[in-house]
């Protein structure tokens, strides 16, 4: 098996993307998560732009990383430089880091209009700087920026950058789609090109070359993975990009979807099987740390990159999940999702009810009936494939299984508003169980929050140990009006995500009222989490 280095730049290059902004703190907890998937290097910062990466490097080499190599990012020297006198390069070598990628300019245009420099003067900046660092120890990456645009104006000069850098040492050249904008046959192409003669002049073992070659691709065409894994099929052998593609403009290569392509489909030696299953855990902790909502439909770890909402892909998926999966999610740590909606069949709710733990082998089961409930109901605006726990009330109730925990008699919720005062909102709620009744009142931030506090403290009233219900959280609200033409009498759709220590389930109410709605979608969730609690300990009694 061929190994494929996993080079991951989240800390460096991703930071450079718009909103993307982590502490000290926060760019070592993601360096040992990233440690902990195995990847080999971890681009840490660059030190000599900012004392946040300076103090990256001093924490880090506190940490004894298993899998991965520390690695510092820097330019070239300046031109009419010493290197010795480049404050860059000093803190590069300063900072620890047993690797050091050094980028430089391959692209004439740059050298000469953007730098207003000679072409033989930055082959000197390359030469320079890359000896330098490799005659103190490190492990030097050569990062070619711009080299695909370069290759199509001035082949030989671009070839030229690279070659002086392997001359003075470079351990790898890495070849840069800085602007985004190559195609994966040219990427290809010129990777092989490269690769040929890196063999002629610095020849290895087996053909190859004692130098190796990178790939570093951005977005901006979206086709920066598809770059990457055209790069590696002409030989590159060492990958970089971020987690969850974050990067500058349209993003870097997407790890998350460089990795199991390698590991997964073309057999690669990069990531070990066992450390690809803590792919999806590694992609939310980046998004979460980086305050970034995960994308459901990422490819391989995203929520929804499993899910099947068509009746005949779930009728297939059930004989045989390869009928509608590319591959097991559970190989990158993902899992299937079974979605109840309009388009489902009957094995959707077949599917879904063994899911949420209801027998599907009784004679109340009654599949065609739930089917056209929830046909009928999303009709009038239901989203059951945002609502597991609403949806399997509806079950429930029509298969005869259903026990409702608590009744409400009324509600009343006021807001009131004064001038240069904040809103306040309170609610009173009747609420019975059986024969008992119950009035509680307590105010909110909103109205819903009001409503939420009277209701838990009356369930309280009834169930003493509140059956875990302290432990349940509304961790997201969401309105969406569902008919704009009939203004403010418009029906309105209410979804609540709850939580509790073992799951996040989903409910729903509809109607004219935004109160009335936010009541149903309240009401469900605790009735299913009541339900779920009551159960669990009917188990434990049996
Ligand atoms: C493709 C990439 O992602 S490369 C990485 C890009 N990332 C960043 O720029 C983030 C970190 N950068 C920084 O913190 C700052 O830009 C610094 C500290 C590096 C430099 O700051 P300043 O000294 O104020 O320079 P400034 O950013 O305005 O301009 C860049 C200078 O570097 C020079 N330069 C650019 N690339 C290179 C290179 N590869 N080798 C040597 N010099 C270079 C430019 O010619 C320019 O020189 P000048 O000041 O003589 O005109
Ligand atoms: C080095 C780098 O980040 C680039 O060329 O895009």
């Amino acid at each position: 098996m061929e190994q494929v280095r996993i080079y991951d730049t989240t800390l460096r290059d991703g930071m450079q993307g718009d909103t993307i902004n982590f502490t000290v703190d926060e760019k070592i907890r993601v360096a040992r998560q990233l440690d902990d998937l195995g990847v080999h290097y971890i681009e840490g910062g660059w030190p000599g732009s900012n004392p946040r990466d300076v103090q990256f490097f001093e924490k880090a080499a506190k940490i004894d990383f298993k899998n991965a190599r520390l690695t510092a990012f820097g330019s070239t020297r300046r031109a009419g430089l010493a290197v010795e006198k480049d404050d860059n390069i000093r803190l590069l070598l300063e900072c620890g880091a047993p690797a050091v990628a050094l980028v430089g300019k391959t692209w004439d245009l740059h050298i000469t209009e953007v730098m207003s420099n000679t072409l033989e003067s930055n082959l000197e900046m390359i030469h320079d700087s890359v000896a330098y660092v490799k005659s103190h120890g490190r492990e030097v990456f050569f990062d070619a920026e711009h080299f695909f645009d370069g290759c199509t104006h001035n082949r030989e000069y671009t070839f030229k950058a690279i070659l002086t850098a392997a001359q003075a040492g470079a351990d790898a050249v890495i070849l840069c789609d800085t602007n985004g904008g190559a195609l994966p046959h040219d990427v290809e192409a010129i990777t092989a090109e490269v690769c040929t003669t890196l063999a002629d002049r610095f020849p290895g073992p087996d053909g190859g070359s004692t130098v190796q070659v990178g790939i570093h691709t951005h977005n901006d065409s979206n086709l920066a993975v598809a770059n990457s894994i055209a790069a590696i099929r002409a030989g590159a052998r060492i990958v970089q990009g971020t987690i969850n593609g974050y990067g500058e403009r349209c993003g870097n290569a997407d790890l998350t979807s460089i990795i199991p392509i390698l590991a997964a489909k073309m057999e690669y030696d990069c990531i070990t099987p066992e450390n690809l299953k803590k792919l999806r855990k590694v992609s939310r902790f980046v998004s979460e740390t980086a305050n970034m909502t995960p994308v459901n439909s990422r490819p391989f770890v995203g929520k929804s990159a499993f899910s099947h909402k068509g009746g005949l892909h779930v009728s297939a998926i059930m004989k045989n999940p390869r009928a509608y999966e590319h591959m097991d999610p559970e190989l990158v740590g993902n899992k299937r999702r079974v979605l109840i909606s309009d388009l489902s069949g009957r094995s959707n709710v077949t599917y879904k009810a063994r899911e949420l733990g209801i027998n599907t082998d009784t004679e109340h089961f009654d599949v065609d009936r739930i089917l056209s409930e929830v046909k009928m109901l999303e009709l009038e605006g239901f989203q059951f494939d945002a609502a597991d726990g609403s949806f399997k009330i509806v079950m429930e109730k029509i298969s005869g299984l259903y026990t409702p925990l608590f009744d409400l008699l009324s509600f009343r919720v006021t807001v009131e508003k004064e001038k240069d005062r904040p809103c306040t909102a309170h609610a009173t709620i009747r609420l019975g169980v059986g024969e008992l009744e119950t009035t509680t009142a307590a105010e909110g931030d909103g109205p819903v929050s009001a409503l939420d506090t009277a209701l838990r403290m009356a369930i309280a009233e009834f169930y003493p140990d509140s059956l875990g219900l302290d432990a349940m959280q509304l961790v997201d609200f969401k309105v969406r009006v569902l008919d704009g033409r009939d203004g403010t009498s418009a029906k309105v759709r209410v979804l609540i995500d709850s939580r509790d220590e073992d799951e996040v389930w989903g409910t729903i109410g509809v109607s004219e009222d935004i109160i009335e709605a936010s009541w149903e979608a309240l009401a469900d969730s605790c009735q299913y989490k009541l339900s779920k609690e009551l159960n669990k300990k009917k188990k434990k009694q049996d």
